[in-house]
């Protein structure tokens, strides 16, 4: 049976194999939620688009992070065919948003890029599933097939470190990440950075607005809701992140992981404040993002389940040829365009390194 699923975590990872039943349309995968069906897969940014869930006929969760014991063909050597933007026009865009935001049209808007990938043999998407898993100490990462939305045979892979939401029970759990900094294979280097991330207004003022946006959307479903006063640091193999551990009980323990990820997507992490604003300025400036910056996960029959916002990603072409990786970075009245270009160039390591000879 094919693999149309992973989401690797460090404590379990969950597998859909086989397609049941295709969702092209979000409100039919709440539906078969609701009936007591599996749900997997993953969800556009603009939801206005066509998602990629299902239904699979087989899904299973076992303890410890994905591995997989089969035999898979080597990465193949991939050169950059395009930058999507070209860096410059990213850092004019990030430029003309800057002036927006200190003209009072938004408050936060993120701004992502591409870089396009050739390889001169398919790159086979385990392959990538699986040297990202591996590279992860969190254990961090995903695989879906976008075949329902059409057209078939596309892949997003990628390791995200960034929970949308977690479902057990009755109890919700997120963890948003916002405000970064890379990091350096130098220890003391690595302590200045990190120490630097945790003093920056600019970066706390990136971060606090994402949390803000999470406490008003998670409140309403919330009998108690733990939202600590400041971020702590968080890394990835390439990456010091701001991040805040979100708890609570919900009101009604009915409320699924796909009805709280709904609730909370976009996040301001990915798309802005407000979110209208934010989300009219990437329509126009970087046309349909697809399924980065989307989300993606699963949630089971009985309503538990666990989502990651869709980062630090590749989308695969089915014939595996082609692949574009995108990253993006909030923008904010004081961010500096130059930086920010840096930023994206080094989210884009966590896939694009896998390809290193
Ligand atoms: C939008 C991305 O990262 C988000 C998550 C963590 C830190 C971010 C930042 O510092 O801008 C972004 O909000 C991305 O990796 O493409």
């Amino acid at each position: 049976m094919t693999l149309e699923f992973v989401l690797s975590r460090q404590d379990h990872h969950v597998v859909g194999r086989g397609v049941r039943h295709a969702f092209p349309d979000i409100a039919d995968a709440v539906a078969a939620v609701r009936d007591g069906r599996n749900v997997v897969g993953a969800i556009p940014f603009d939801m206005s688009d066509a998602t990629a869930l299902i239904e699979p006929e087989e899904f299973y969760r076992l303890d410890g992070p994905w591995a997989t014991v089969d035999a898979l063909p080597p990465l193949p050597t991939v050169t950059v065919a395009r930058q999507i933007p070209d860096p410059s026009v990213h850092v004019q865009r990030v430029r003309d948003v800057v002036e927006q935001l200190k003209a009072g049209v938004a408050e936060k808007i993120v701004l992502a890029r591409a870089i396009e990938v050739s390889a001169e043999s398919p790159i086979n998407p385990v392959s990538v599933l699986s040297a990202l898993v591996s590279r992860d100490p969190m254990g961090n990462g995903f695989l879906a097939d976008l075949s329902p939305a059409a057209p078939a045979g596309r892949h997003i892979v990628g390791s995200s470190p960034e929970l949308l939401v977690r479902k057990r029970g009755n109890i919700v759990s997120c963890h948003p990440f916002a405000g970064t900094a890379a990091r350096s294979t130098d220890p003391d280097e690595e302590a200045r950075i990190s120490a630097a991330l945790a003093a920056s207004a600019k970066d706390q003022a990136e971060h606090r607005f994402v949390v803000d946006e999470i406490r008003a959307a998670l409140t309403p479903f919330c009998e108690t809701l733990e939202v600590p006063e400041s971020p702590q640091l968080s890394s990835t193999p390439q990456l010091w992140h701001l991040s805040t551990p979100i708890v609570g009980t919900l009101a009604d323990p009915a409320t699924s992981a796909l009805d709280l990820a709904l609730a909370l997507h976009p996040t301001a992490a990915v798309a802005g404040v407000p979110r209208a604003a934010a989300m009219d300025t990437i329509d126009s400036v970087e046309g349909s993002r697809g399924f980065y910056a989307g989300a993606v996960g699963w949630t089971d029959g009985s309503g538990d389940g666990e989502w990651m916002v869709t980062i630090r990603c590749v989308e695969l072409s089915a014939d595996g040829l082609t692949g574009t990786a995108t990253a993006g970075g909030g923008i904010v009245a004081d961010s500096d365009p130059d930086a920010e270009l840096d930023e994206t160039t080094a989210k884009f390591r966590t896939v694009l390194s896998v390809f290193d000879r």
